[in-house]
């Protein structure tokens, strides 16, 4: 992996031309299966710099918040109906409604209207998920050809963003409404502008956004539904700091399984021969697993991450799960705020438990095949509220107010530590998590 993308970065900078990308991004034009060229130069640059800086990632943070108030109050309501909550599909439900705000400015998937709208999304995402063979061995290209189904979905989402874009050119956005810009208002003002010189099509705004839900949704709620089931698996790590518990999970669960990297000249890598054009892949769900590198890799240890500068950024080669060098995900610190956020929200108000009494051990890891690594099967959870005294979650804060002002009033002085210990043995849980 050092070799690849840090050594021989440049080098290894290539990504193999494979069919279906190539077609559903028209070229491709997007950033995350183009070649390395000027044109990745460029695209990427604007992801960068325009879609994914600290800043922009900040001024998000209110679509966050409401997003992950809307999956506590789906938690919350299945609690009130004694119905057991599918993890899985409230985190993606969840990613790709931040994406869509962020991404078009508003849900397109709400209601019935909406649901063949989020069955589109989720089909394209899947689809890259595809393994076309003939892109590996070329005699059985007959095999998978990019048939009339998958072209169907492709050219059903790009209508789909093309209606969207021509929404967005209809209302003009003035300066002061920059700060609540989406992405589709910003890609067409760097169109407008033109000042780099390089010149966005229609079909990169499409392709730029559309790399945006397939890079940024599977992954983001892979992360999310790993880190649940191994918190499920192994109760007492929740109460180690998240940032340690998300580091640990992306290590045995690295949703990105393969880094495809294409060879731009000959070369030789540790001794070996490398041609041009010879396809390389970094694995860095089995460099997370390499005895050389851990100690009790199998297992759940958070802790094996507190006192470490180990970190997920792409200079420590035993963990890089978002990859590394000049082809690394560009999308870290938005995926990490989201991540945070849901799950130090979720496990201050919740505590969850398996259903029909299955025990943590027998929780199955079963992996599904495709782009990410996801959980073979939903993630099924009965979930209870950790505090006694929570009054579910109103619309505005003022209940909770109110009900802290008596906790601290009346209740904590007297009988705080025996009541909190008596109802909630796993009280710490969610301040552990919160206190951060
Ligand atoms: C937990 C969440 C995420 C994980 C694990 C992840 C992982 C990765 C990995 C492994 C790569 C390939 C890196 C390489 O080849 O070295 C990648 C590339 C990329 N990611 Fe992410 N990603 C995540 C979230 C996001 C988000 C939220 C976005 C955007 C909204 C995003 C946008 C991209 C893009 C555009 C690329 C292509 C970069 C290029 O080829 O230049 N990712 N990501």
């Amino acid at each position: 992996a050092s070799q690849i993308t840090k050594t021989q970065d440049v080098g290894f900078a290539d990504k193999p031309m494979l069919s279906i990308p190539s077609k559903i991004f028209f070229g491709p034009k997007d950033v995350a299966f183009t070649p390395y060229d000027e044109y990745w130069r460029n695209s990427r640059s604007i992801c960068m710099l325009q879609l994914l800086n600290n800043k922009r990632v900040q001024s998000f943070s209110k679509i966050r918040e409401e997003e992950t108030s809307l999956l506590l109050k789906k938690i919350k309501d299945s609690i009130d109906s004694s119905q057991v909550v599918d993890l899985t599909e409230l985190f993606v439900s969840m990613t790709n409604d931040v994406l869509c705000r962020v991404a078009l400015g508003r849900k397109y998937c709400d209601g019935e209207e909406g649901k063949k709208c989020k069955t589109l999304l989720l089909e394209f995402v899947e689809l890259l998920g595809v393994l076309n063979i003939g892109d590996f061995m070329p005699w059985l290209a007959w095999v998978n050809r990019f048939n009339g189904l998958n072209a169907k979905v492709a050219a059903e989402f790009s209508a789909f963003l093309e209606s969207v874009i021509e929404e967005h050119m209809e209302t003009k956005i003035d300066d002061e409404e920059e700060e609540s810009a989406d992405f589709v208002d910003i890609l067409l003002q760097v169109q407008k502008e033109n000042k780099s010189g390089f010149k966005v099509e229609m079909d990169s705004i499409k392709a730029i956004i559309m790399d945006m839900f397939s890079a940024g949704t599977d992954t983001t709620s892979t992360l999310l539904e790993w880190t649940m089931n191994e918190l499920l698996r192994n109760p007492k790590t929740a109460k180690i700091k998240r940032r340690a518990v998300i580091k640990e999970s992306l290590r045995l669960h690295s949703p990105v399984p393969l880094l495809p990297r294409e060879a731009i000249k000959d070369t030789k890598v540790l001794g070996y021969d490398v041609a041009a054009g010879t396809q390389v892949f970094v694995c860095p769900w089995a460099i997370s697993r390499d005895p050389t590198i851990w100690e009790n890799l199998e297992e759940f240890q958070p802790e094996r991450f507190l006192d470490s500068s180990v970190d997920y950024k792409g200079l420590h080669f035993g963990l890089i799960p978002f990859g590394a060098g000049r082809r690394g995900c560009p999308g870290i610190t938005f995926a990490k705020v989201v991540n945070e956020l849901a799950l130090a929200r979720m496990l201050f108000h919740f505590e969850f438990s398996l259903p029909n009494g299955t025990k943590p051990e027998d929780l199955d890891v079963d992996e599904a095949l495709g782009i990410t690594v996801r959980r073979k099967f939903p993630l099924l959870v009965v979930a209870s509220p950790l505090y006694i005294l929570q009054g579910g979650l109103p619309p505005t804060y003022a209940r909770q107010i109110m009900f802290l002002f008596l906790w601290l009033l009346i209740v904590l002085p007297n009988y705080g530590g025996t009541i909190l210990k008596r109802f909630s043995p796993r009280g710490s849980l969610g301040s552990a998590f919160m206190s951060e």
